[in-house]
């Protein structure tokens, strides 16, 4: 198997070292330019896999064609890069899936998924359920509400900063009520999971989420009920942290790890 990752941060990293227990033949690594000599001289790449590629340009990934494009870089590389490798028909993997909540970019996904050949593939991310949810959805009309509770310095650097004193709350806070549209587009690298249940369930902007920050938090905690005629149930999820950035759950890492073994596996699940 080939393998192109797009960004080198947390989760690209964690997966690769996931992958030393059982490595891919080819691996692609697409970074910024400043990254790309430090990048190139990471011992994890090497036990990754068993030929590796490590390059600043899209195209030059492309040229190699990879059989799975994973990105991982955040909202604005899925604008600069999705739908390119889309185009050339390769399948990729969305891990920044709160970008669809921009309805342009979404259909230009979908445009380039079809004209290119190369599938979209919306992974579950740091949450589950969505096998049933989706399922669900096409018996009728299903109401979702999320709630997304992690620690106040989780969401530094975020519009919740104007919302609340985060460095002095001494009980939980809502710092966000809203639509999954709004959620994803405000807090981009915070709120992925309320697109990842906008796409599989009621849509962008019949989702309702609310956003929390809670100084007796451990971990990043998503919770979600789903009612429908066909039945209800609800879903709660307490992940650890990732090490390297504590926005990110350590189950994104592994659901990405899942979309890797469903491309390479003869039986899948
Ligand atoms: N679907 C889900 O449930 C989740 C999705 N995410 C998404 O995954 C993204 C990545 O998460 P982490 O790895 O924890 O973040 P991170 O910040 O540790 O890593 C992102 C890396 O991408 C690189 N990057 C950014 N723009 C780039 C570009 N244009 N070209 C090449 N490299 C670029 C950055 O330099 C950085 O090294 C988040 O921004 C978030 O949008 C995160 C958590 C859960
Ligand atoms: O990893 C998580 O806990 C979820 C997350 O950041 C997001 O929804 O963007």
């Amino acid at each position: 198997m080939h393998l192109a990752i797009i960004g080198y941060g947390n989760i690209a990293q964690s997966v690769l070292r996931w992958l030393a227990a059982r490595p891919v033949d080819q691996l692609s690594v697409l970074t910024r330019p400043a990254a790309r000599k430090r990048v190139q001289q990471d011992k994890l790449l090497s036990a990754a896999a068993h030929h590796v590629f490590v390059t600043d340009s899209m195209d030059e990934m492309l040229a190699g064609h990879p059989d799975l494009v994973v990105e991982c870089a955040g909202h604005q590389a899925v604008i600069e890069y999705a739908p390119k490798a889309l185009k050339a028909g390769v399948d990729l993997v969305l891990v920044s899936i709160g970008a669809m909540a921009d309805e342009r970019l979404s259909q230009a996904l979908k445009e380039a998924a079809i004209a290119g050949g190369g599938k979209l593939i919306l992974p579950a991310g740091a949450i589950g359920g969505i096998d049933l949810l989706a399922a669900l959805s096409l018996a009728g009309e299903v109401a979702v509400k999320y709630r997304g509770t992690k620690p106040p310095a989780a969401w530094r650097g975020t519009p919740a900063e104007r919302a609340t004193d985060l460095d002095n709350l001494s009980d939980m806070q809502v710092i966000f009520d809203g639509t999954a549209r709004q959620a994803a587009t405000e807090y981009p690298r915070n709120a992925n999971v309320a697109a990842t249940l906008a796409l599989a369930g009621a849509g962008f902007d019949a989702t309702r989420v609310e956003l929390i920050a809670d100084p007796a938090a451990r971990g990043n905690r998503h919770a979600y009920d789903v009612a429908c005629a066909a039945g209800r149930f609800t879903v709660q999820i307490d992940n650890a942290a990732s090490p390297e950035n504590a926005r990110t759950s350590v189950a994104t890492i592994y659901s990405v790890a899942r979309e890797i073994n469903r491309k390479r596996d003869p039986v899948i699940i």
